[in-house]
């Protein structure tokens, strides 16, 4: 039998009490539904709650969030089997990603004797309309074990009318900290004040090796790039364009030194949807490779960013090349202009964002107010 004991809380308030958490998460592919829930999980913890992650593969969690867990948050395998879960149900169950939650709990849910969870579907991080339209609308189950029960939905977003991002209570004084140490860290991955550190985290975009010839090319620039692991080295390895700038391969790292990262460089290009937050947060010039669909919904997905970044033309034609909506070649030659002028761009969304109240304070207080 697991280990169900009481989690002890660290800032509970009147406000919001400690409420123990189930999050429910799947992995479909790479980290992100991994990285989502794990940052959601322990910054609820931060604030005093308990949460039990029920993971069907929680294999990058050795890496990204290695043992020893923070107190209050236990992590557990998918549950098939009633005596897999407590006995008593917790307060909130989240549904990452629309990952619908085993049977086995829609069956504990419909069948507890006391007061039920407040069930919420926690949905893909996204700038279209449809989020505003759709944050917080309820849905009724129709069948299975859970049907008249209703579930919550719950919309990520970048304005105040959606569920908005993550936002660490201690990302601030973090950063601060980092601030004193950034040279430091430049300096141990061989970096000069003068150069240009640009991280690499995408997957195979079709622009890359156009992005390498220039970067290899505009010594205005002095770029030096990072490579994180899997799909970003093995793509740049595999690209003859990549030997002359001589690029540093990444180790596999927790979440805290991967936002260091991004901290440390001067232009991000990252991915999916937690390390396009994390880029925001960071500050810095930042490109996205969106996660992509087969119908091409990621186009739309992607101008709406776009839109909502209030993106100048090089960073929404660069965006554009290198997501494959228009031809490699037509990638803008980066300058130190255009990078002041997309930091400038990043630096007032994240001011925007700031201003927000952030994801976790937004689902403590839909969740109060639906128990
Ligand atoms: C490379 C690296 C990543 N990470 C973390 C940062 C993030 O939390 C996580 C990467 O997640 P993402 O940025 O979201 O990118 P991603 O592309 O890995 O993830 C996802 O994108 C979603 C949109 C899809 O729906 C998912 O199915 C998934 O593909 O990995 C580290 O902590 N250390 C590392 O060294």
């Amino acid at each position: 039998m697991l280990d169900f004991l009481p989690l002890t809380a660290t800032t509970a308030t009147p406000q919001h009490p400690r409420l123990t958490w189930d999050i429910f998460c799947q992995v479909i592919d790479n980290f992100g539904d991994v990285g989502v829930c794990w940052r959601t999980a322990a910054e609820l913890v931060e604030r005093g709650q308990s949460v039990r992650l029920w993971m069907d593969d929680a294999s990058a969690l050795q890496w990204m969030a290695p043992p020893p867990h923070p107190q209050g948050l236990s992590v557990h395998g998918w549950p098939t089997a009633r005596a897999q879960l407590p006995d008593v149900l917790g307060n909130v169950v989240i549904e990452a990603f629309g990952c619908e939650i085993p049977p086995v709990m829609k069956q504990a849910i419909a069948q507890s004797p006391s007061k039920l969870p407040v069930w919420i579907n926690l949905e893909y991080l996204s700038a279209e309309d449809y989020v505003e339209r759709c944050h917080r609308l309820p849905s009724r189950i129709m069948s299975g074990p859970a049907a008249g029960l209703t579930r919550w939905f719950f919309y990520p977003g970048f304005t105040p009318a959606t569920g908005s991002v993550v936002r660490e209570q201690n990302l601030g004084a973090r950063q601060q900290d980092f601030a004193a140490r950034r040279g430091q860290w430049r300096a141990a991955h061989g970096i000069q004040d003068h150069d240009c550190a640009v991280s690499l985290f995408c997957y195979e975009p079709a622009a890359l090796p156009q992005l390498l010839d220039q970067l290899g090319s505009v010594s205005a620039l002095s770029p030096q790039l990072l490579v994180t692991p899997g799909r970003a080295a093995a793509a740049v390895q595999a690209l003859p364009q990549a030997e002359p700038l001589k690029p540093r391969y990444l180790q596999p790292c927790p979440q805290p030194q991967f936002d260091e990262m991004l901290w440390a460089c001067d232009l991000n290009l990252v991915r999916g949807e937690d390390s396009l937050v994390r880029a925001l947060w960071a500050g810095q010039p930042m490109v996205w490779h969106i996660y992509p669909q087969h119908d091409n919904a990621h186009h739309d997905k992607l101008d709406a960013f776009l839109d909502w970044l209030n993106a100048p033309h090089s960073l929404r034609a660069f965006h554009h090349a290198w997501n494959g909506m228009t031809s490699p070649q037509t990638l803008p030659l980066l300058t130190p202009e255009m990078l002041r002028e997309w930091q400038a761009c990043v630096q007032a969304a994240r001011e925007s964002l700031a201003t927000q109240s952030d994801l976790i304070a937004q689902i403590q207080a839909f969740s109060a107010e639906k128990r």
